[in-house]
């Protein structure tokens, strides 16, 4: 298996290195070292998606990447691109890395720079902080407790920061437990490589807030970026799609861009696999089901696996195509049964479309949407009481039922509480005014369900033709100059 080989490897070529330079000579060569970089402040702000970019020639999954990559000049373009941190392989029989670039990028940056190897004793800590490295990759997956506790004190007590790599719901309790501050979700399985997406979406639930997150491996497209937007992490680690890529400054561009300033849309309401389907191919963030039985929308639980099993879209996603998040929507149910709901057909998210409190929200136990609905200005304090509580807040048109009237409501006080929170809009919203709802409000996301139906049933070609309005329409914000923030940070 290859991560025993890469292990035992390592340990061989460790031995070696320990007896040509004892462990004594190599910590007071670490200790030697300018003080690292400060690894915590090139995540802030927290609310943004951050790009840790690799340095890597080529990887035992794909073989050589990038024969003849230029590590210093790759990686100065990643830094002047918008990268927060670089990430050098030294790992030389499987990923061809060598400690010499890790040196030799380290003096040509002035961001924090990241130690990726397999590293197993405290011998490589102390390596990796003599070579330059702020910082240092620790793998659950070869690491016992006391082994990862042990690590990571030796990175402490060097003033380097550790990534933790997990790879499950168990491997992120214990990278938890062992205090880790900067957690990493590989997609790729180190041992079978097979990728999954979106163990990210499963494992965030589990991870606290305080925590650095990071997403890790097999990020290429705008939709592996804009569903990282919804998953709240702090960064991305992204190497293949790098070295790669034709134009590296384009496509760090186009990542940050697409973590950071999309708009999510969440089609609500559906009941048919023809517009599940549609909504898929279109690139929906999200699919809104209605478990509200009075709404002529209502859908029974059982009915909803039963629709996306009749979906070829998400049975069968295409290659690179990323599936929507499901959200249940209720209305002042009990949360037993909305727990018991959310359990039973896997949804991701809740939406709370009543008049549930702000503890009421706190029971459930998916990440909330709280909708509320805004007349005066007052009612912006009503958000604050919801924000820090929920996952997001949806902003709906003030009506005397449960939404979904397709009216719209007063986008100049949805403007103010998209300043405030990361918010959804609705009410009313067709393809002919989502461009300007989208350019006087920003918000987060938008939710849509009656501007996408025909005679109160929904409509492939209205679904399609809505999504396309919004990623048309961000196309047009991007070229504004204030948009342009990426490229002017540094
Ligand atoms: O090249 P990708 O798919 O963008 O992945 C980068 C990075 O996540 C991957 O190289 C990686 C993640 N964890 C590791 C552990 C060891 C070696 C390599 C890795």
């Amino acid at each position: 298996m290859f991560l025993d080989r890469i292990v035992n490897q390592t340990r061989i070529d460790l031995a070696q290195r320990k007896i040509d330079l004892p462990l004594e000579q190599i910590k007071r060569q670490a200790l030697e070292q300018p003080s690292p970089r400060d690894v915590l402040e090139a995540f802030d702000p927290r609310d943004r998606v951050h790009l840790i970019a690799e340095v890597k020639r080529a990887s035992p999954s794909k073989g050589l990447l990038a024969p003849d990559l230029d590590p210093v000049a790759t990686a100065k373009i990643y830094e002047q691109s918008g990268a927060s941190v670089i990430s050098v392989l030294t790992e030389p029989h499987f990923f061809l890395g060598s400690p010499e670039y890790l040196t030799a990028i380290k003096n040509a940056v002035s961001v924090p720079v990241l130690r990726k190897d397999f590293i197993i004793d405290e011998y490589q800590v102390y390596e990796a902080r003599a070579w330059g490295a702020d910082m240092i990759l620790l793998i659950c997956a070869i690491l016992d407790d006391q082994q990862l506790r042990d690590l990571l004190n030796v990175a402490t007590s060097l003033r380097m920061r550790a990534l933790v790599e997990v790879h499950s719901q168990d491997e992120a309790q214990r990278a938890i437990a062992a205090g880790a501050v900067i957690i990493g979700v590989n997609s790729r399985n180190l041992t079978t490589f097979e990728m999954n997406p979106y163990l990210i979406r499963d494992i965030r639930r589990i991870l606290p807030e305080d925590r650095v997150i990071v997403a890790e491996s097999g990020i290429h497209s705008e939709a592996d970026v804009r569903r990282l937007a919804r998953y709240d992490v702090q960064a991305m680690l992204v190497g293949e799609s790098l070295v790669v890529s034709k134009n590296i400054p384009d496509h760090i561009q186009m990542l940050l861009r697409h973590a950071n300033h999309t708009t999510q849309v969440k089609i609500c309401g559906l009941s048919e696999p023809e517009h599940i389907d549609t909504a898929i191919e279109a690139g929906a963030d999200m699919l809104g089901f209605i478990f509200h039985k009075p709404s002529h929308r209502y859908i029974q639980p059982e009915r909803v696996l039963e629709v996306l099993a009749a979906s070829q879209s998400y049975t069968q996603p295409r290659q690179g195509q990323v599936l929507p998040d499901l959200v249940g929507v209720f209305v002042n149910e009990d949360a037993d049964t909305i727990n018991a709901i959310a359990d039973q057909i896997g949804l991701h998210y809740i939406q709370l479309h009543g008049d549930e409190t702000p503890e009421f929200c706190q029971q459930i136990n998916r990440p909330v949407i709280k909708a509320l609905s805004l007349r005066q200005l007052e009612d912006l304090e009503r958000l604050a009481s919801y924000r820090d509580i929920t996952w997001r807040l949806l902003i709906d048109t003030p009506t005397p039922d449960w939404g979904g009237t397709g009216r719209t409501g007063d986008w100049e006080l949805a403007r103010l509480a998209a300043q405030q929170s990361k918010i959804l809009l609705a009410g009313g919203l067709t393809a002919e005014n989502v461009a300007t709802a989208i350019d006087q409000v920003q918000p987060w996301g938008l939710d849509v369900s009656s501007g996408v139906e025909t005679e109160r049933r929904k409509d492939s070609q209205k679904i399609a033709a809505f999504i396309a309005q919004v990623r048309q329409s961000e196309k047009g914000q991007q070229e504004a100059p204030e948009r342009q923030e990426e490229s002017s940070l540094r």
